[in-house]
């Protein structure tokens, strides 16, 4: 038999989980201990047929000033061929992720028999996404989790070891929040969301 949690504190726990952004960072590191712990638990998701559809690259110290440099030089490439270049945008994606203590760009890779279909596999590794989310916040860490940027273009993709049918996902991005920042949770009631059908 499972030994009993103390599901008040779960039930906190989900419930205090946040979205917490660079701005809010203090610049403190946050241990890589921690971020090992959040991609153990990771991978403890749900996956259907035991795919393990998961990729994660992280990036912290000067790990981060090269993901500027990629996703700004990804975006501009991109933007010029379209002719819609913003200066603001290029130094905003060269400068933020020096804002953060470590960065993991979240990838689904699909194994090479497609199993199972993609929506699966990408929601597998929101799952893997919402786990590490938790575990942040059970050490008091702040992430978010940003699929702005290069997210979509399928230039990045190569430099992530993703092949046409993989998917990047976003970023999420860990900082210590400044002087205990915490913000409270914003959500609508479950009456108009959820329908019991008992008889
Ligand atoms: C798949 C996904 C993508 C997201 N992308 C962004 C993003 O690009 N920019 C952003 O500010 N927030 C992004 N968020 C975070 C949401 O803004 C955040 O979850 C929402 O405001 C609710 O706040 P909470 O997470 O603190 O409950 C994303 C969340 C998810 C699940």
């Amino acid at each position: 038999m499972i030994k009993p949690f103390d599901i008040s504190e779960i039930n906190r726990l989900i419930k205090s989980r946040r979205s917490i952004f660079p701005a809010q960072y203090s610049g403190e590191k946050v241990p890589d201990e921690i971020v090992e712990q959040m991609l153990e638990n990771a991978k403890w998701a749900p996956t259907h047929k035991h795919t393990e559809p998961w990729q994660f690259t992280v990036f912290t110290g000067e790990g981060l000033r090269k993901l500027g440099e990629f996703q700004s030089q990804i975006y501009k490439e991109h933007a010029e061929k379209q002719d819609n270049f913003s200066e603001e945008k290029f130094l905003t994606l060269q400068n933020k992720p020096l804002q953060a203590s470590h960065i993991i760009a979240i990838a689904m890779k699909r194994d090479e028999k497609g199993t199972v279909p993609e929506i699966e596999e990408i929601e597998s590794v929101a799952c893997a996404v919402q786990n590490m989310y938790l575990t942040a916040t059970a050490y008091g860490i702040g992430c978010y989790w940003g699929s702005g940027g290069i997210t979509y273009l399928e230039s990045a993709k190569e430099s992530f070891g993703l092949s046409s049918k993989d998917k990047l996902l976003g970023f999420l991005y860990l900082g210590m929040p400044k002087d205990g920042f915490w913000p409270e949770g914003k959500r609508t009631s479950m009456e108009d969301k959820v329908h019991w059908v008992k008889d």
